[in-house]
């Protein structure tokens, strides 16, 4: 099957704003790369359509699978997934064909005001143990508030006055259109984001070897390295995208960076180790400093909760 002559690429994607944002930059950059015509497919997931599903089967893979399904079965082309909601276990049947340039990885604060400049016992929004470990570690006396729901909800939350103020991704807000409601972005020694943040996957049938090709076209080298050693930590403590583990990997200079933190989801305390190596080595950095965070104690951590 040649993909030239099947007509448009079909790219399965979410529904909500944000995914077919990201899913439309990713067909229109292929278009321009290859000439070849994409349309977009929404795909409704479960995690789209209960809440209260997503609460109890948690975080991993619910926006996923519904799409690999249909990559699986060939009623879409490719897909197109954050990557930070991509479980870290291999599919069988099915490659990661590209990581596009990555956007700002960063969290960001939404609200009136700084972190800093929040008065006491303030009111934060955010359903990541990550994000509220993190944040506990800063300001102690701040008031955390489970939250869930997508990006547009949790800002409603801040101007209803119900919150004093959420985090979200930088990323996300930007694909939104929302960006004017960002206070402070965090710098990552202040708040590590989760692994892969800010980076899309372009997911197809392993045994399509004429569109991976065609999709590799939007592959960006450095994003595939950084996010893989980011990715690496992850799978190494065995954690998913609801565990508080923070990561940021960077490439200066030819070489390639790399902080991770885990956190007690009571914020009390933290490991944070960063390492450096060759490029070309990601997985490798990667699986170094989970082992020595490991050592330092991180599995404990990870398995205190309040
Ligand atoms: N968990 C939901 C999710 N998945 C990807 C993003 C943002 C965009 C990205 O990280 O690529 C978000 C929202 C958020 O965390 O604020």
């Amino acid at each position: 099957m040649s993909t030239a002559s099947r007509g448009p690429l079909r790219l399965g994607t979410r529904k909500s704003l944000m995914a077919t944002t990201q899913s439309q930059g990713v067909a229109d950059a292929l278009a321009q790369l290859t000439g070849h015509a994409v349309e977009l497919v929404g795909v409704t997931t479960q995690g789209d359509v209960s809440k209260a599903l997503l609460a109890q089967i948690g975080g991993t893979g619910v926006f996923v699978n519904a799409l690999r399904d249909k990559v699986l079965s060939g009623e879409v082309d490719f897909a197109v997934h954050s990557l930070k909601d991509l479980p870290t276990s291999e599919t069988p049947g099915i490659v990661l064909a590209a990581t596009p340039a990555r956007d700002d990885p960063r969290d960001a604060l939404c609200g009136p005001a700084k972190l800093a400049d929040l008065p006491r016992g303030a009111r934060i929004g955010t359903g990541s143990p990550r994000r509220v470990a993190q944040l506990r570690a800063l300001r102690p006396d701040l008031e955390i508030v489970p939250i869930r729901g997508n990006a547009d909800t949790r800002l409603r939350k801040v101007t209803d006055g119900e919150l004093d103020a959420v985090v979200l991704a930088h990323a996300g807000l930007k694909r939104i259109g929302r960006l004017d409601a960002v206070a402070e972005v965090f710098e990552p020694d202040q708040m590590l984001p989760a692994p892969g943040q800010g980076s899309l996957a372009l997911e197809c049938r392993a045994d399509r070897d004429d569109l991976r090709a065609l999709l590799g076209t939007v592959d960006d080298a450095p994003t595939r390295r950084t996010v893989t050693a980011e990715r690496t930590v992850l799978a190494v403590l065995e954690a998913g995208c609801s565990a508080p583990v923070g990561t940021y990997a960077a490439e200066v200079d030819e070489k390639l960076h790399l902080t991770a933190t885990v956190a007690a989801y009571d914020g009390s305390r933290q490991v944070r180790l960063s390492a450096s190596g060759h490029p070309d080595a990601a997985e490798q950095l990667g699986r170094d400093l989970a082992a020595r965070l490991l050592a330092q104690g991180a599995d404990q951590l990870m398995g205190e909760r309040d």
